[in-house]
């Protein structure tokens, strides 16, 4: 028997993850989690300074998605109900990597295994992988006010901290299924054929 899906959507800033998990929950009828992202009081802060907020983003970030986790544990997971979400919690020390350093950076990742080791993990993924250009242009076309002042080069970091982090996650967990989405090509949005190419994979998966 298969085991009971649940689905996380990840790639880096402006991927697409929300979109495509709206698409895939749309079309399997499985309930669809969402990042909360308008009501975060740090971010604004955060890209206008970033060693200055890293910490207070990343903590708020973490306790979130804890208790969405816990809560989604308790309502699917455990009754063996599928779920899709457009993150893995695996993001937390990516991003938490880049964003802190030293002494906060020990004491996050230390608060981090503590308190995803029980949590329920994704056992589908699938990961958009973008170029910058491609990021660049969808994050400008959401217009999100406060990612305005993103600069560049942090977000090629992160498109490279994201290839590292899936490469490690597919060795570590071998049992758990990466479908790696062409974010450059793959433009599901417009063309239908692209986001059925997609739904066909994860079909197959359900
Ligand atoms: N494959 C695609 N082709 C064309 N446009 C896309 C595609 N995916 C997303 N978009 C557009 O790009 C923008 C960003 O998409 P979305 O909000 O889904 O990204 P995200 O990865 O969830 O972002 P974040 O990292 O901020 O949570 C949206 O305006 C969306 O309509
Ligand atoms: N620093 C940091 N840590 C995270 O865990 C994290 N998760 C998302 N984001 C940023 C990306 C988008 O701007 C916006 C919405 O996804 O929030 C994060 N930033």
């Amino acid at each position: 028997m298969k085991p009971c899906p649940f689905i996380a959507v990840e790639g880096a800033i402006g991927a697409g993850k929300t979109t495509l998990a709206t698409m895939l929950s749309d079309r399997f009828d499985i309930p669809l989690l969402k990042e909360i992202v308008e009501e975060n009081p740090f971010l604004d802060k955060f890209y206008q300074n970033i060693e200055e907020w890293s910490f207070q983003l990343e903590m708020f970030f973490l306790c979130n998605r804890y208790k969405q986790l816990e809560d989604t544990g308790l309502q699917y997971v455990s009754r063996h109900q599928p779920v899709i979400s457009d993150y893995h919690i695996y993001k937390n020390l990516i991003f938490a990597q880049r964003t802190l350093k030293g002494v906060k950076l020990d004491k996050y990742r230390q608060i981090y295994h503590l308190l995803t080791e029980d949590l329920p993990k994704p056992n589908i993924v699938i990961y958009i992988r973008a170029s910058l250009d491609t990021l660049q242009k969808r994050i400008q076309m959401r217009g999100r006010e406060f990612e305005t002042a993103i600069d560049p080069a942090y977000l090629q970091q992160l498109i490279e901290d994201y290839e590292t982090a899936f490469a490690e996650l597919a060795e570590r967990e071998p049992g758990t299924r990466i479908i790696t989405v062409n974010g450059d090509e793959m433009d599901f949005v417009e063309h239908p054929e692209h986001f059925e190419h997609i739904a066909a994979q994860v079909k197959e998966l359900l």
